[in-house]
């Protein structure tokens, strides 16, 4: 959209979805038979009479079927329109039935279509009941009943989609719906969330749904112990991460092995069953996996390796001493006399004169014995590591479990502390030593596997998410995961105000808090999204100066998170955040707000990915809510020079050192250098999945199992 006009949003397209095969194998039939205890399916079937006056308010807020079909069908999915009307017609007809049976009988049709999908009856064909029994137990249950919109989000799920939902538009009740329909087989289904709080809020939350249908949920949380996370996977549905789900993959698999070996050594002599441990696994097989935030699980975090390590490194005195000789002699090299810099890939690589100085430099005794090409490596990795990674803006120092300080990531897209994360390649352990903590020294790999293949092993896969269709062809072709973006409940009121471009960060941040104080004046909230930790508080001691009342949200104050968010939308708030607030976080507008225009979303810099903007844009407008939103951006801004590289990054900052006023036309440019860093990271990922399969195909070729014999 070009800047200058201030415009509704209209987002951009996803790829057309009907040229790849959804990936769940249960396609649904173009001719579902009609269903016993059901009226015939009447495709023009108004939605049945409201029992109460909640359900009437419901009914007002729900979509017509019509807008709901019209808009899917502009987006080119008409092939599938004509099942999916059928089959919300057939919910919409089991449901009157459904209002008028008492809680006892919904139980009893829950139970029965369990028995149906064990004996093998396809989950196509019960599909319209079972979609009906979720909605009315969550009309019961929670006051909340699934929207249409919501049913046909959820009948794309079952499909194997990725649903694209704005912020606020219920995701986590539209998850209900494949969930319930997989577990009947007895499966189990999972819903994959981001971390551990998500997984218990939600499941916590939908739990009295399921239960008035007879259905058992189970919580993996990181701290659980073994028998714990046997009963919460022995539950029809389970919510957990998808890190704990990987790390709970590979424990089984090398558990397996263990006893598939000891069962092999027992049998010679005789004995039998693997006594042993007694230990049992406690995953019971990958059936379907629906993942929350799809975008940031399936793609952001896709090259994420999950590792079990093994037995410490007995060489670990000599490694930590070499990681602390390193870093305090990292800051003695001069770029160019000793060493250069790989323009694209960013490469720090020792010249003649600096491998000399490696050689010069005197050590400790254990350093000394360390090979000398292992002495250069870690001497490019300490000064790789002094230039790039900036304290509060990467990582932070926090006080860990132990009572020892510990390097913490900032995640770049959730702008969150990414627990338990590690760089790869001894970059988190020069960190640790260039902040002068306790080392990690890297264990041994035990077993690994990537998030991307641990979804990849799930016969059904789908995802919800506020922002796919960016990575929508990406999605499609990983993942065969085709994208939908499912209409909004009320049509979306968020208008774009134009892009402001200034020569320096300095001079941004002034318009930029002009502006906050002349919406401030009018009462309107406004939350302000900045790429780091030091800038948000760059932004918030200038406010502080002006005396306008804020509150900051980044990854240093997570304690009073849902406090601050629960406030956001008040009169007259302003709220400075990384972009922690850019998922999961649903800003309620307080009463008289709306009236006033709704929330104003200020952007500070482009992320290196367009999505995660749009994440932060989500925050306003949120379920046909009035809002308005605007990008700021200036000349020294990261995404010139990751995008553009060093000399035009350069060029462009002396001329915006130069630049007095705004120079909005400029705008284009940051866009162009957000798409090459996407193409980028895109390629990136395509590369290391290629290896990834070859690495695969070669170890199953000589007979080992590339999860738990793996490379380090
Ligand atoms: N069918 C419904 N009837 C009534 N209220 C609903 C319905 N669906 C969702 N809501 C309400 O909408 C709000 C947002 O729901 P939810 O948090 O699941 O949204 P989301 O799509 O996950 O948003 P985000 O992108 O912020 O994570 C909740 O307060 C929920 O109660």
């Amino acid at each position: 959209m070009s800047a200058g006009k201030t415009n509704s949003e209209t987002p951009s397209q996803p790829e057309p979805l009907d040229s790849a095969p959804p990936r769940s194998g249960e396609l649904i039939d173009a001719d579902v038979p009609a269903i016993a205890g059901a009226p015939a399916p009447n495709p023009t079937a108004p939605d049945p009479p409201a029992a109460n006056s909640d359900d009437q308010a419901n009914k007002r807020r729900s979509n017509d079927t019509g807008r709901t079909l019209s808009i899917l069908s502009r987006q080119g999915f008409r092939p599938k329109l004509f099942r999916w009307k059928r089959q919300l017609a057939q919910v919409n007809a089991f449901e009157s039935v459904l209002m008028k049976e008492p809680d006892t009988d919904l139980r009893k049709r829950s139970l029965a279509i369990r028995y149906r999908a064990m004996a093998g009856e396809k989950l196509t064909a019960i599909l319209p009941e079972a979609y009906a029994l979720v909605r009315e137990a969550g009309r019961r249950a929670l006051a909340m009943r699934h929207y249409d919109v919501q049913i046909i989000g959820g009948i794309a799920l079952f499909e194997g989609h990725v649903a694209e939902m704005q912020t606020g538009e219920g995701k986590t009740l539209t998850a209900t719906l494949p969930l319930y329909l997989h577990s009947l087989t007895g499966k189990g289904a999972h819903l994959a969330t981001v971390n551990d709080y998500l997984a218990k809020r939600d499941a916590e939350w939908m739990e009295p749904l399921f239960a008035m249908l007879g259905v058992d949920v189970g919580i993996i949380q990181t701290p659980d112990d073994q028998t714990s996370r046997r009963k919460s996977y022995s539950a029809a549905i389970t919510y957990g991460t998808a890190k704990e789900f990987g790390f709970d993959f590979l424990r089984d698999r090398l558990l397996l092995r263990a006893q598939n070996r000891l069962q092999t050594e027992m049998l010679g002599d005789g004995g039998g069953g693997f006594g042993g441990s007694g230990d049992e696994i406690v995953m019971r097989g990958m059936h379907f996996c629906l993942v929350d935030e799809a975008d940031s699980i399936l793609i952001d975090e896709a090259r994420t390796p999950l590792i079990i390590g093994s037995i410490e490194d007995n060489v670990r005195d000599q490694i930590v001493q070499t990681y602390r000789w390193a870093s305090d002699t990292a800051t003695q090299y001069e770029q160019e006399e000793h060493f250069t810099i790989h323009p694209d890939t960013k490469q720090i690589e020792l010249t003649s004169r600096g491998r000399q100085k490696v050689r010069a430099l005197p050590k400790p005794d254990l350093v000394r014995t360390m090979g000398l090409v292992d002495l250069y490596e870690y001497t490019e990795r300490a000064i790789k590591v002094h230039r790039e990674f900036i304290l509060d803006r990467q990582y932070v120092v926090r006080p860990g479990d132990k009572g020892v300080d510990e390097i913490v990531i900032v995640d770049e897209f959730t702008g969150r502390l990414a627990e338990g994360r590690k760089w790869r390649d001894g970059i988190h352990q020069a960190i640790e030593s260039k902040e002068n903590i306790e080392i990690s020294v890297p264990t041994g790999q035990a077993a690994r596997i990537t998030v991307q293949d641990l979804f990849l092993r799930y016969p059904h896969l789908a995802g919800m998410t506020g922002t796919a269709a960016t990575s929508a062809s990406e999605l499609r072709r990983i993942y065969r995961t085709p994208v939908l973006r499912v209409p909004t409940n009320k049509p979306p009121q968020r208008k774009r105000m134009p892009d402001r471009v200034f020569g320096t960060m300095e001079r941004k941040f002034e318009a930029i808090v002009k502006e906050i104080q002349e919406i401030h004046d009018t009462g309107r909230p406004i939350l302000i999204g900045t790429r780091s930790i030091d800038k948000s508080e760059l932004l918030s001691r200038k406010l502080d100066d002006l005396g306008i009342a804020h509150k900051v949200l980044n990854a240093n104050n997570v304690a009073q998170e849902a406090e601050i968010v629960a406030d956001a939308g008040g009169h007259g708030r302003v709220t400075v955040a990384t972009n922690m607030a850019g998922r999961g976080t649903d800003i309620k507008l307080s009463d008289g707000v709306e009236r006033l225009g709704g929330m104003h979303v200020i952007c500070t810099e482009l992320h290196d990915a367009a999505r995660i903007d749009r994440q932060l844009i989500g925050r306003c407008g949120r379920q046909g809510d009035s809002g308005s939103y605007r990008q700021y951006l200036s000349l020294d801004d990261d995404i010139l020079k990751t995008g553009l590289g060093i000399k035009k990054s350069d060029q462009l900052k002396d001329q915006g050192a130069a630049t007095a006023g705004s120079v909005d036309r400029l705008a284009r440019l940051f866009r162009k250098a957000q798409r090459k860093v996407e193409r980028k990271h895109f390629r990136d990922r395509m590369v290391l999945m290629h290896h990834e399969k070859e690495r695969k195909k070669m170890q199953r070729e000589i007979g080992q199992d590339p999860y738990l014999d793996t490379p380090d």
